[in-house]
């Protein structure tokens, strides 16, 4: 197996990033991503490793669907720029990241009623990213379902299980857990103490396609296939999870090429008519890299390979290449 080095530059500052860098691993079965963000340490970036490790070597099993439903991705950006994306798009459904400070209310309303103003028959859903105490909750959420004129559910209004819970007896609006599910792999609370009415379920985090796909059944509630803002590499492995659930009655949260300047390759896997339709993809572009961050993922590349290969989860021996080009 051979394993390079990626780096993409990001339109608008997402997650407090503005580039993603990563691994591309090349395998029996094709190119995969292995791409933790850096404050994840070994023990969960293993995880990460074992999900790209399997797509590399083995491929994805079998698809019930050959096209994925996705949602727009509208980054915290200012109601202007907000207003071209929403207009730009050709999805159904939007998702709109909201919270992303503890002043932002008028700027997350005002991000929603552009959002709804160039979108009118679109379904919109936002992500707090565990921001909010329940009350704040339960107050932002009722304000944002005015501006929206209607949401499809929150993503992780509050960081615990309890708070879920208790912001989801006292509003009508659906909950999603993503935090809940993707760090704290808390599906079992979830459903004890009713703290949501669908998942979020990310490849990577969850150890990859196959690890998701025979947790889904004991999860008893509607998943939402979303990316890690990965490459078009690592968006091919999400739309393989989505491809192959049983249903899938939500759009996807997969439409995050477009976050990129530019890709890994000239032909992403981004939306056409509200779905992406599911192939495989070669890299051939990296952005610059300098010889530092080659260094960086070449000992956590070792470090996570340890973890992982005690866990039973990659074997055999790897080739690390350095840069991508
Ligand atoms: O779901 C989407 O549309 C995009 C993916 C996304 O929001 C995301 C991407 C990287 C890390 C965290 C998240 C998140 O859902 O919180
Ligand atoms: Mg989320």
């Amino acid at each position: 197996m051979e394993i390079y080095v990626y780096r993409l530059k990001f339109k608008n500052r997402f997650r407090g990033l503005t580039e993603r860098d990563g691994l591309l691993l090349r395998g029996r079965a094709g190119w995969a991503e292995v791409s933790p963000f850096w404050d994840y340490d070994d023990a969960v970036a293993a995880t990460w490793l074992a999900a790209g490790f399997e797509a590399a070597q083995r491929g994805y099993p079998k698809h019930v669907r050959n096209v994925i439903p996705v949602n727009e991705t509208i980054p915290a950006v200012d109601a202007h720029t907000a207003h071209r994306l929403a207009t730009a798009s050709t999805c159904g459904t939007f998702k709109v990241k909201i919270a992303e400070h503890p002043d932002s209310l008028a700027e997350d309303v005002a991000r929603l009623e552009v959002v709804r103003d160039a979108q009118p028959n679109a379904k919109i859903r936002v992500d707090a990213n565990g921001a909010w105490n329940v009350d704040t909750a339960v107050k932002h959420i009722l304000l944002m379902e005015q501006a929206a004129g209607g949401l499809e559910y929150v993503e992780q209004p509050c960081r615990t299980v309890e708070d879920m819970a208790a912001v989801r007896r006292r509003v009508e609006v659906p909950i999603a857990a993503d935090e809940s599910i993707r760090l704290d792999h808390a599906i079992d609370d979830i459903k004890r103490k009713g703290a949501a009415d669908i998942a979020i379920v990310k490849n990577q985090p969850l150890g990859g396609v196959r690890a998701t796909l025979e947790r889904f059944a004991s999860y008893g509630m509607p998943v939402v296939v979303s990316s890690a803002v990965e490459s078009s590499v690592g968006l091919r492995a999400g739309l393989a999870l989505a491809a192959s659930l049983p249903q899938l009655p939500h759009a996807c949260g997969l439409a995050t090429s477009r976050l990129f300047e530019r890709d890994v390759t000239a032909d992403p896997l981004v939306p056409r008519g509200g779905y992406i339709e599911i192939r495989d993809v070669v890299p051939e572009h990296s952005e610059a890299i300098d010889d530092e961050l080659i260094e960086r993922w070449r000992l956590r590349l070792e470090a996570m390979w340890q973890r992982a290969e005690r866990r039973g989860l990659v074997g055999g021996r790897y080739t690390f290449m350095g840069r991508f080009v």
